[in-house]
């Protein structure tokens, strides 16, 4: 049975599909403007969210870059739509592929139903951590607050299957960090949405860069973990205008370590 066009779908998909492709479009330019990529390393995707209350399925799409295209070039209607399974939907982005790490994408959307958003640099400090095959140990407030401690190393894994999605996932599962970096290859981030995801990567080098320039002078101090949970419970919950009146945010007991 040929697999279901973009055309056979309802009309709120086919709306949902729309917006994220807006949404996706407006994220990979935020890539450029913070300088995490160049030429046309790197990619964005997002779970395509019809109803918010139904949760993740299966029959999930997302939509993602097309392959080896730059990043002045993309367009909304240049974004691949794909089923949960890597596959294109035909009759969406004209010929164009889906990015080479799609494989990857749609790996973590599988395996991880609360995440909504992928993102892939090569951003310069977070790589070269990657090369180094060394996570970054947090030393930064800014480390506890959106990556809850160090960020991860996963291993090597070559391109185009589901080899670097499964190393993100493994890596994922003993981590609370929303950054991983994939050895010899580079970061990978995911998020609640692109947004999220995006907002990671951007932390993710701004950390690498800072730490590779501590460890220049000397040895950077780690935090402890008590506090780290503390910083992350703060941030994740209160931060912004996000929460309560976070002058009045009650700090759990020490050693609450969420995980
Ligand atoms: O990391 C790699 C290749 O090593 C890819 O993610 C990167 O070049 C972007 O590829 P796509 O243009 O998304 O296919």
């Amino acid at each position: 049975m040929p697999a279901p066009r973009l055309a056979e779908y309802s009309e709120a998909v086919r709306d949902a599909v729309t917006h994220t492709r807006e949404v996706v479009t407006t994220l990979h330019a935020e890539l450029a403007r913070y300088e995490l990529v160049v030429w046309t390393a790197g990619n964005v995707s997002q779970r395509v969210v019809v109803d918010p209350n139904a949760g993740p399925g299966d029959d999930d799409l997302f939509v993602i870059k097309p392959s080896g295209i730059c990043y002045n070039e993309l367009r909304p209607e240049s974004m691949v739509v794909c089923r949960m399974d890597g596959t294109k939907i035909d009759d969406t982005a004209d010929g164009l592929q889906p990015s080479s790490d799609t494989a990857a994408h749609a790996y973590v959307y599988r395996h991880l139903p609360e995440i909504g958003g992928v993102v892939h640099t090569h951003s310069t400090y977070a790589t070269a951590w990657a090369a180094l095959g060394e996570p970054i140990e947090c030393v930064l407030t800014m480390m506890a607050d959106e990556f809850g401690g160090d960020i991860p190393v996963g291993p090597f894994a070559l391109i185009g299957d589901d080899s670097i999605g499964r190393g993100i996932v493994e890596t994922l599962r003993t981590s609370r960090s929303r950054a991983v970096l994939m050895r010899n290859h580079g970061p990978f981030t995911v998020g609640t949405d692109a947004r999220a995801a995006v907002k990671a990567a951007v932390l993710c080098e701004e950390v690498a860069r800072t730490v590779h320039i501590a460890r220049q002078v000397g040895d950077p101090i780690p935090i402890d973990t008590g506090h780290i949970d503390q910083l992350y419970e703060r941030y994740q919950n209160v931060y912004g205008q996000a929460g309560p009146d976070p002058t009045k945010f009650e700090q759990p007991p020490r050693g609450s370590h969420p995980g």
